[in-house]
């Protein structure tokens, strides 16, 4: 058994994967900004902020991590901050990333540079030992154990995938060598999630629903197969099923806010709003990324007009309609 796994970021999914895995490990660590979250887990046994209602197992402990000596113990490092922090977090703990496992459940893609989270922590730790974990996998649903699937991306050494499997053995899990595949579908999907909320705030019939979220994996898988060196990550969970969950569920976070704004309820600037709306920030990336790749994606072209106001749901929704039919 592991015995301390570090989880850097005490939101939701660092909570929700510290409760997960602390069966699995002699103790895990949550590292938070706020000491406020991390006396309430040392306290109480309890994320007051985001689950309140839930009681944390007694070998999770929480740090606000002042020093990188602070991860001295800790064999497994698990990032879960928004991908817009990724960067800075792993800068500040420096060589206290350096000579343990690494892995990165964050869903985004850095602007301008296109690296992925586990690209970026490659160049700021120089530490090859990384995995990520990305699946349809809604944080407030692991916290409380239910059965959820995960894709594991991670290279061919057997030591690090056996560690991902007893770590992660509460989850099904399927694997990719190709973890830049991986982790593009965590980001491709929360746009497609965004464009579907737009859409299902025009067209409300099963329909129409259907017929888009089709459109919408064809789009994504256009994209994977050009970049992919995966030919299989199509079924996976990272792939399929995460694309699903968050395109269909109102619990998502990425779907809302297509939805609130399509219905004209939040304006541009949202990001502002303090939520982590990951969709949002990548889109433009994805964009660039197609362009470099010769590939065509007006439904992603379409959220990312709306969301920067260039036009409003129901004209984009108008032009795309003409130019797929
Ligand atoms: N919530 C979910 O259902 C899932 C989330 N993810 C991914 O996990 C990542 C994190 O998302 P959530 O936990 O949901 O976000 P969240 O908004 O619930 O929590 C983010 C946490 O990161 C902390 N944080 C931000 N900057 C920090 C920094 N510089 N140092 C330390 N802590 C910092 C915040 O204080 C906050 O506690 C995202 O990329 C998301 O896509 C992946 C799967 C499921
Ligand atoms: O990635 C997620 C579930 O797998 C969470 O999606 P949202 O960020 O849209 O809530």
């Amino acid at each position: 058994m592991i015995s301390t796994v570090g989880v850097i970021g005490a939101g939701s999914m660092g909570t929700a994967v510290a409760q997960s895995i602390s069966g699995r490990a002699g103790e895990v660590i949550i590292f938070g900004r706020r000491q406020e979250i991390v006396d309430s887990i040392n306290h109480d046994n309890h994320n007051t902020m985001y689950f309140p209602g839930l009681r944390l197992r007694p070998n999770i402990r929480a740090r606000v991590m002042n020093d990188r000596r602070d991860l001295a113990d800790c064999e497994v490092v698990i990032i879960a901050v928004p991908s817009s922090e990724v960067r800075s977090v792993v800068n500040a703990a420096g060589d206290g990333l350096a000579d343990r496992y690494l892995i990165t459940m964050a869903k985004g893609l850095e602007y301008p540079s296109l690296k992925t989270m586990s690209e970026i922590i490659r160049e700021e730790t120089g530490n090859p030992d990384i995995a990520c974990f990305s699946g349809p996998t809604f944080a407030d649903e692991i916290a409380y154990g239910h059965i959820a699937g995960a894709t594991i991306g991670v290279g061919d050494d057997p030591s690090l995938r056996a560690t991902m499997s007893d770590l992660f053995g509460e989850f099904i899990l399927d694997f990719s060598d190709d973890i830049r595949a991986v982790e593009l579908c965590g980001v491709l999907k929360n746009v497609y999630a965004i464009g579907t909320g737009m859409w299902d705030s025009v067209y409300s019939n099963h329909n129409e629903h259907y017929t888009f979220l089709n459109m919408c994996y064809k789009e994504m898988c256009i994209f994977l197969r050009a970049i992919s060196l995966d030919e299989g990550i199509f079924t996976k969970f990272c792939c399929f099923g995460d694309f699903n969950l968050t395109a269909n569920v109102d619990k998502s976070r990425n779907r809302t806010l297509g939805l609130m704004v399509g219905k004209k309820i939040v304006k541009t600037p949202y990001l502002e709003s303090g939520v982590t709306f990951e969709g949002s920030r990548s889109v433009k990336g994805i964009i660039e990324l197609a362009k470099n790749h010769d590939i065509d994606i007006p439904i992603a072209r379409f959220v990312y007009d709306v969301l920067s106001g260039n036009n409003n749901v129901r004209i984009s929704v108008d032009t795309l309609v003409r130019r797929t039919a």
